[in-house]
């Protein structure tokens, strides 16, 4: 099946089981050019093991996955598979990517706001400075998507609100798709353009306005996080951000009770602007 030109990959119908357990039951997503798609699930949901089918590390028993041709993918793995008791700098390590000319490892380096890292030893970088180094080594091949599987693990909450704005701006800039996986729903969902909520299958999935305020995505993680989102959106996005499923504005008045209106700890939070 040919995809159209502006989707970089697709997934139609997906079943994953590993011996007796179905990982993944008839999942269909796609990521488009230019385009933040976020998924968020509980622990054992899937997410890393649909993100393992996308990229072609996993092959499902059932469905379909099909790849824009020629296109290149970046990676940011959950874990880091690199010895942490090796001597290595972190210039080396980006070079361990087959990328061996300084200047690109230093302008990448720039780009992700870590140029001050390049001589450290990667076991003695902080959790979000490391996070930095992997998602540079991730925009080294210059790919069209970007695949970032929980991107802002061991990172402050500051520091997660700088990341997202971070990996939308380098959306904007070089106009490549993200696929991200995410537990933090409050922040992430505010720097998304697509949510799919997975739970094996897929229980809701579209604007992060609309998913928040799903009844399965009410049911697997509670109304909190809907409100907070509400609340952020409120404060720090543009009108499409704001709108319920009738197209109502939601108003901080309308998603948190009044004696919580002005104590919201989001109210001070980093903005994180979508463009
Ligand atoms: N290689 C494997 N062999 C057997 N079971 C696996 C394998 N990989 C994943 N699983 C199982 O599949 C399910 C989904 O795992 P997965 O890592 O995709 O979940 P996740 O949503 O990414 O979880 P988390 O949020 O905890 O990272 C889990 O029950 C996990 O134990």
């Amino acid at each position: 099946m040919n995809i159209p030109s502006s989707t970089l990959v697709e997934v139609q119908n997906i079943q994953m089981d590993f011996h007796y357990h179905t990982a993944l039951k008839d999942v269909s997503l796609a990521v488009k050019r230019g385009e933040i798609v976020t998924l968020i699930g509980p622990n054992g949901a899937g997410k890393s093991t649909l993100v393992k089918v996308i990229l072609g590390l996993l092959t499902p028993q059932k469905g379909q996955v099909f790849r824009q041709a020629g296109i290149k993918i970046g990676y940011m793995p959950q874990r880091l598979s690199v010895d942490m008791a090796l001597p290595l700098t972190v210039e080396r390590f980006l070079r361990l990517s087959g990328i061996t000319q300084l200047a690109t490892i230093q302008a990448v380096l720039a780009e992700v706001g870590a140029s001050a890292v390049l001589q450290r030893p990667l076991q003695h970088v902080s959790g979000g400075e490391l996070q930095r180094v992997l998602l540079a080594r991730a925009l080294l091949r210059y790919p069209d998507l970007l695949v970032l599987d929980e991107p802002i693990q061991g990172v402050d909450v500051g520091g997660q609100y700088e990341l997202y704005d971070l990996i939308s701006r380098i959306r904007t800039q070089r106009g490549c798709g993200v696929l991200m996986v995410s537990h933090d729903l409050h922040i992430v969902m505010a720097a998304t353009d697509h949510v799919v909520c997975l739970n094996q299958h897929i229980c809701c999935s579209g604007h992060p306005g609309i998913v928040s305020r799903h009844p399965a995505y009410l049911s697997l993680f509670g109304a909190r996080p809907a409100r907070d989102l509400a609340f952020y959106t409120h404060h720090h996005h543009c009108a499409e951000h704001t709108v319920n499923e009738e197209n109502i504005p939601i108003t901080e008045e309308s998603v948190l009770p009044a004696n919580e209106q002005s104590i919201h700890p989001l109210h001070s939070a980093v903005v994180i602007t979508k463009d």
